[in-house]
């Protein structure tokens, strides 16, 4: 015997391009969106009943319909709780909606010291991710949406202002511990703020609720600003740091997670030519690592 005990559908990875145009000034956005869906959908799993499937065709065009038709397309957040606030608004039978886009970097080229009107370029590999939930089990009257936004692909490295030592130390330690050291990694960091109600046509208010944009500005500031300036005893250490800056500053985060593979440079040994390079504070030249990497996890959630 079985049962059906989850079941969730949708579109993903709608790739969608908006400009919107204001007496030729443009300014754009690049998303990949994914749009799964829940609720009265088990017969279309046990019994072969399509009737209660919204296509993930129509799933996508509405996407894409909602991209020309809403005032919140610029925003990610906004955009995805209007999304998945549609979804659970539109069709009596779906209760639940799980909205999550990733924005690609499109940066406004400055030419003559002016930022032009519409050419943009790709300076960066990092992206925007926002994941959105919106719940309308308690009613269509009563939605609650649930937010987590991030950071994605953040490359950052530095050559000095890095230590690892003092670390446990038995019969299976090779490593030697180091003063200084290069630290690179990929940021992969994410932040909720806790669940909040939310009404279709009042969707333009959460920002100067929840600020949602100086949320993004301060995470991306503080990780950059402290992954600098941090003498870092560890990788733990120093997200350790960033996660309770970003937690101080920003009263409507409620908790952040950050992922860090340490990326790491080796030393090149050039004894063998009578050159030096293996003394950290003196080594110039390095082998970076592809695999393994280490892999450094953390949460760090508001108490008060
Ligand atoms: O910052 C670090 N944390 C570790 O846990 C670790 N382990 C290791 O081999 N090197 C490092 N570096």
């Amino acid at each position: 015997m079985s049962t059906l005990t989850a079941a969730r559908y949708g579109k993903d990875l709608v790739r969608v391009f908006r400009i919107v145009k204001d007496n030729g000034v443009h300014t754009v956005a690049e998303y990949n969106v994914r749009a799964l869906l829940e609720g009265d959908l088990e017969t279309s799993y046990t019994q072969a009943d399509n009737s209660v499937v919204v296509a993930t065709d129509s799933i996508k065009n509405i996407i894409y319909w909602l991209a020309k038709t809403s005032i919140h397309v610029l925003h990610p957040e906004l955009f995805a709780i209007e999304i998945a606030t549609y979804f659970v608004t539109k069709y009596p039978h779906i209760h639940k909606a799980f909205v999550d886009i990733e924005k690609l970097k499109w940066s406004r080229i400055v030419v003559d010291g002016k930022p032009h009107p519409h050419s943009f370029t790709r300076d960066g590999d990092e992206k925007v991710i926002v994941n959105v939930e919106v719940d309308a089990t308690k009613g269509k009257d009563a939605l609650v949406a649930t937010v987590k936004s991030g950071i994605k692909e953040l490359l950052v490295l530095k050559s000095t202002g890095s230590a690892f030592e003092n670390f446990l130390k038995d019969e299976h330690t090779t490593l030697v511990p180091v003063d200084d050291r290069i630290f690179s990694t990929s940021v992969d960091c994410s932040y909720d703020f806790p669940p909040f109600p939310v009404k279709k046509e009042e969707i333009g208010t959460l920002e100067g609720k929840l600020k949602f944009v100086d949320a993004a500005a301060s995470v991306v500031k503080n990780t950059l600003e402290v992954f600098a300036t941090d003498e870092s005893a560890s990788v733990q250490a120093t997200v350790y740091k960033m996660s309770q800056k970003i937690i101080a500053e920003n009263p409507s985060i409620h908790s952040i997670s950050y992922k860090l593979p340490n990326k790491h440079y080796i030393p090149v040994n050039m004894a063998y030519i009578g050159i030096e390079n293996m003394k950290p504070s003196e080594a110039e030249v390095f082998g970076p690592v592809a695999a393994p990497s280490g892999y450094i996890t953390s949460t760090v959630t508001r108490t008060a």
